[in-house]
C-alpha cells in the first residue's frame, strides 16, 4: 500500500468502535497554524474503506476559509467515488469524539443518507455509542429539488474554448482535468458547478470539485476539494510550495464565481508568485 493511500484508507472493514482510534490529529499539526486548534475525523464508507480528515487553515486568511475536518472527509469520500458514509467519528482531544459542528451537519444533511450515524465517546463517563446523523438535523432547508452531493454526476460539460480533446475525461492537460471535475460537482442551489486542477513541480496532478450546500457556509469550494485531494496524497507531509499552476473550469458570467476565492487561497497556501491560474469556461448541454 502506496503511502497516500495509508492515509486515505487507513483500513478496511473496519468496526465502527475502531474508528475514534484511527482519528490522527497529527497531521493537522501543520495545518491549523492560526487556531492551534487540531481536529481529525474519520469516515467509515459503504466499501468498508476508511477516510480520514483534519482540519486545514489557510495562513493569514480568517477561519472562514478553513476546511474542518468532517468537511475533509466527506470531499475525501467524494474524490474516492465513495458512495455513501456509514459511520463518522470525529475528536479534537484524540480521545473524545463529539458531535460534528452545525457547519458540518449542514454538509453531511447534503447527502441525506439516513444510514449515516455519528460516533460519541466520551472516555470520563466510559460511554461509547452512536447517534444517528439525521437526529442532528434541524429541518431541512429546501431550495427546490436538488440531488444528492455524493450521486455519481456527469454534468455532459464541455469547454467553450475551442475544443482540442476528444476525450477530456481521460487527457491530461490541466484544464480538461479541471473540466472533468467540474462534471462531477453538485451545485445545485445556484447551478455553477465548477472545478479545479492543480499541478506539482513533477508534474502530478490534484483535482476538486465545488460541493455545494444549501446553508452557504458548509459548501466546499473546488480549490478547497483539490486542497484536500493534495493533503490527502502528501499524506501530511504537504509542500504546497510545490504547486506550479492551477486551472479553474467554471460557467461563463457565474453569478458564483470561484475566481477570487480560488486565487485567496492560493495566494495563502503557495509561498511563491509564479503559479498563476488560468480560467476557463463551460458550456453546459
Ligand atoms: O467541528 C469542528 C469545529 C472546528 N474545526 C476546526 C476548524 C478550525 O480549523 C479549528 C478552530 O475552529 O477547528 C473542525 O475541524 N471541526
Ligand atoms: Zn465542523
Amino acid at each position: 500500500m502506496g503511502e497516500h493511500l495509508e492515509f486515505v484508507l487507513v483500513g478496511v472493514s473496519s468496526k465502527p468502535s475502531d474508528l475514534s482510534k484511527l482519528i490522527d490529529r497529527k497531521v493537522s499539526l501543520g495545518l491549523a497554524q492560526t487556531s492551534r486548534k487540531y481536529a481529525g475525523a474519520a469516515g467509515l464508507g459503504s466499501s468498508g474503506v476508511v477516510y480520514l480528515g483534519v482540519n486545514v487553515e489557510f495562513p493569514g486568511l480568517s477561519l472562514d476559509y478553513s476546511i474542518h475536518a468532517e468537511q475533509f472527509v466527506v470531499a475525501n469520500l467524494a474524490l474516492h467515488s465513495e458512495k455513501r458514509l456509514l459511520f463518522l467519528a470525529m475528536s479534537h482531544d484524540g480521545s473524545t469524539c463529539d458531535a460534528p459542528c452545525h457547519r458540518c451537519r449542514n454538509l453531511l444533511q447534503e447527502t441525506r443518507d439516513p444510514e449515516t450515524k455519528i460516533v460519541i465517546k466520551n472516555p470520563s463517563r466510559k460511554y461509547h455509542g452512536y447517534v444517528e446523523l439525521v437526529s442532528l438535523l434541524e429541518p431541512r432547508f429546501v431550495l427546490g429539488d436538488t440531488s444528492l452531493l455524493h450521486e455519481p454526476k456527469h454534468n455532459g460539460l464541455t469547454l467553450l474554448e475551442p475544443e482540442i480533446c476528444q476525450d477530456s475525461d481521460a487527457c491530461s492537460h490541466l484544464k480538461c482535468r479541471a473540466l472533468a471535475a467540474a462534471n462531477k460537482s453538485c451545485a445545485p442551489y445556484s447551478d455553477c458547478p465548477s472545478g479545479v486542477a492543480l499541478k506539482d513541480r513533477d508534474g502530478k496532478v490534484y483535482r476538486g470539485w465545488y460541493m455545494e450546500s444549501g446553508a452557504c457556509e458548509a459548501s466546499l469550494m473546488p480549490i478547497q476539494t483539490a486542497v484536500v485531494d493534495f493533503v490527502v496524497s502528501c499524506a501530511g507531509r504537504q509542500m504546497f510550495d510545490n504547486i506550479v499552476e492551477a486551472v479553474l473550469v467554471e460557467k461563463k458570467d457565474a453569478r458564483v464565481s470561484q475566481v477570487e476565492t480560488t486565487k485567496t487561497i492560493l495566494k495563502a497556501l503557495v509561498g511563491h508568485p509564479n503559479c498563476v491560474l488560468k480560467v476557463f469556461h463551460f458550456r453546459k448541454p
